[in-house]
């Protein structure tokens, strides 16, 4: 059989203060190589792709990811294809026309696979809608689908578990409804595995109640590894993924924030829980916890609970 020679994966691009190390039993991670004040902005990062969930397209912006109350009236400025019923809303016209040239791509196809808001749907029926979604939002970005695999961590995910098993399935099919609905030109198993790192890298975005809206995929947040005592706070700003650093940080430490909420009044014993239980990874501490609880404090203090949202694992 003819052997199928994809494009290289696109290197990623790491700002100058920081460097991508290995950690033994951690993967990948980044690390400082400039000093950096507390309250400085350590990591912006653009989002390769996103989805918004259908019943937030409304109150979401789906350029830069403002929102408004959801009981409140829409959006100002919905999607202008024509007869388009996609649900996309921006929150200004600028929004819109720095999406337009790529969300036309794919207007038409988002609102295909999108069953009706009203009707009760099944869990793997909502399951497999998300990743198509995220799939258009991806093919629609102009940089190459394979730049995702930078995200891919050594140990892919495998079917050895049940819970895994349902999700490969999940981004299979989610691959074969893509093909159905537009030309793809990589070869089978690219756009499930390219969906697949969402699994490991999601960054949750969440209304003003703390539900989730939707989520992003973003590559050089997806090298950031776990603390449940951060260094760090991650937030979503203005289309862009950032981390503040909570305190003084030296060169040569590694960034962490936590993937779970530290919004919730959560203490660090119970997010080790939580992050055993749902990611299957054993944190260890990384600094005293008392000195992290405390600037976490503060910084709940200044930031809403929307921009403390986190990655998230994700459960179908
Ligand atoms: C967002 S990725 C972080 C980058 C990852 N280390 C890599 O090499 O791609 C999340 C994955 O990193 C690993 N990880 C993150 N924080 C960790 C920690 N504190 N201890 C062990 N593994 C961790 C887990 O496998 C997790 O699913």
């Amino acid at each position: 059989m003819a052997s199928v020679l994809l494009p290289p994966i696109p290197p990623l691009t790491v700002p100058p203060h920081l460097r991508i190390i290995d950690v033994a039993g951690a993967g990948r991670n980044l690390v400082l190589a400039e000093r950096q004040a507390e309250g400085a902005v350590v990591l912006v990062d653009e989002p390769f792709c996103h989805i918004v969930h259908q019943r937030f397209r409304r109150f979401t912006c789906d350029n830069c990811y403002n929102f408004t109350s959801i009981d409140g009236p829409n959006l100002r400025f919905p999607c202008s294809e024509t007869s388009s019923s996609c649900g996309v809303h921006y929150c200004s016209a600028s929004c819109r026309s720095l999406k337009k040239s790529r969300h036309s791509k794919v207007c038409s196809l988002t609102n295909l696979v999108s069953s009706s808001p009203r009707k009760k749907k099944k869990s793997s029926d909502k399951a497999l809608e998300t990743y198509v979604n995220l799939l258009l939002s991806a093919v629609s970005n102009p940089s190459p689908l394979r730049y995702l695999e930078n995200c891919l961590p050594e140990t892919p995910l495998t079917p050895s578990t049940p819970g895994k098993s349902k999700r490969l399935t999940t981004y299979s099919s989610a691959e074969s409804t893509l093909r159905t609905l537009l030309p793809c030109p990589l070869p089978s198993g690219s756009y499930s595995r390219a969906v697949s790192t969402s699994h490991f890298n999601a960054v949750g975005l969440y209304d003003e109640y703390g539900e989730e809206s939707g989520f992003v995929l973003s590559p050089l947040m997806a090298m950031v590894n776990h603390s449940c005592y951060p260094n760090c706070g991650q937030y979503v700003e203005d289309g862009k993924v950032k981390l503040r650093a909570l305190r003084d940080l030296e060169v040569g430490e590694e960034i962490f924030y936590s993937y779970v909420s530290i919004g919730g009044g959560t203490t660090g014993e119970e997010r080790r829980k939580d992050i055993e239980g749902n990611w299957g990874f054993v944190s260890q501490p990384h600094q005293s916890p008392s000195r992290s609880s405390k600037k976490i404090a503060n910084m709940k203090g200044e930031m809403s609970f929307r921009q403390l949202g986190n990655v998230r694992s994700l459960k179908l």
